[in-house]
C-alpha cells in the first residue's frame, strides 16, 4: 500500500511536469467542453481559483465567465475558527496579493457570506478518479468548507467541479470518511459526470 503522502508529493510532482505552454493548451480546451459550458449556463455565482503547482490554467475559462456575466469569485484562506476558504469577488480590475502560499487572493473585494451562496465551484485538485474522489493539496481546506453539504438536506448545495489535466485521472482513489465527493471533473479531453446533477440533459 502506498502511503497517502508519497501519492499526493508523486501526483503533484507528474502535474508539475507539464510545462507552462502545456497548460494553457489545456486550459483552453477545457473552456471549450461541453458538458462544462452546459453547467455554466445555470450557474450565476460561480467560485474559480487561479492555478499554482502545476495546475490547469483557469484563465480562458475565467475570461470565458467574465465575458458572460457571471459573478466570479476565488478563495481566500481562513485559518480561524479551523482551516476553511471564503471566496472574494474577482473581476479583471481587481487587486490581488499573494497568500502563505503564494496564490494570488482577492485584497478588499466583497465577501460571500456563505459558501451555499456559490451556484458552482470549480475545484482544484492533485489527483481523482471515476467515482469522484478527490485527492488535494492536503490542506483540508475545501473538504470543510463544503461539509455541510454532507448533512442530510443540506441546502442550498452548489455543484462541486473539478478542474484537472487528463493525467491527474487515476484508476481509484481511496476514499477518506471527511471527503466531500466531486459531482463533476472537466479536464481537457472530456468532461466527466459522477451523478444526474452534473449531467447534460
Ligand atoms: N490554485 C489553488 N488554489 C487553492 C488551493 C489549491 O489547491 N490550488 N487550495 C486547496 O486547498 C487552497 C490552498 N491550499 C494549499 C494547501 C497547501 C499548499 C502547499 O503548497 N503546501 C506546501 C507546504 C507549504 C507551507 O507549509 O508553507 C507543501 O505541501 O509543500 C498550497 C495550497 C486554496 N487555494
Ligand atoms: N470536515 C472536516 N472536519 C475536520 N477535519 C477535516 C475535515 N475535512 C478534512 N479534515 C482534515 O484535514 C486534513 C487534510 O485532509 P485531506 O488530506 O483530505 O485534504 P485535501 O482535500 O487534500 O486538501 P485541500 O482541500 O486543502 O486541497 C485531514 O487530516 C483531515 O483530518
Amino acid at each position: 500500500m502506498i502511503l497517502p503522502r508519497t501519492f499526493r508529493s508523486q501526483a503533484r510532482a507528474h502535474r508539475r511536469a507539464l510545462s507552462p505552454e502545456a497548460a494553457l493548451r489545456h486550459g483552453e480546451s477545457l473552456a471549450l467542453q461541453p458538458g462544462l459550458l452546459h453547467l455554466l449556463e445555470s450557474a450565476r455565482t460561480i467560485a474559480a481559483y487561479l492555478p499554482s503547482d502545476g495546475e490547469i490554467d483557469t484563465g480562458p475559462l475565467i475570461a470565458l465567465l467574465w465575458e458572460r456575466g457571471k459573478h466570479v469569485f476565488l478563495p481566500l484562506l481562513r485559518f480561524a475558527p479551523h482551516k476553511h476558504l471564503a471566496f472574494g469577488l474577482y473581476r479583471p480590475d481587481t487587486a490581488l496579493l499573494p497568500n502563505q502560499y503564494g496564490i494570488p487572493e482577492p485584497v478588499g473585494t466583497p465577501v460571500l457570506d456563505h459558501p451555499g451562496q456559490l451556484d458552482l465551484a470549480l475545484v482544484p485538485l492533485v489527483a481523482f478518479d471515476s467515482q469522484g474522489h478527490r485527492i488535494g493539496m492536503g490542506g483540508g481546506f475545501y473538504d470543510r468548507t463544503f461539509a455541510y453539504l454532507k448533512a442530510p438536506g443540506a441546502a442550498p448545495a452548489p455543484l462541486l467541479v473539478g478542474l484537472a489535466h487528463e493525467c491527474q485521472r487515476y484508476p481509484n482513489l481511496p476514499a477518506e470518511p471527511w471527503d466531500v465527493p466531486l459531482d463533476g471533473v472537466a479536464t481537457e479531453r472530456a468532461f466527466y459526470s459522477f451523478n444526474d446533477k452534473a449531467n447534460a440533459p
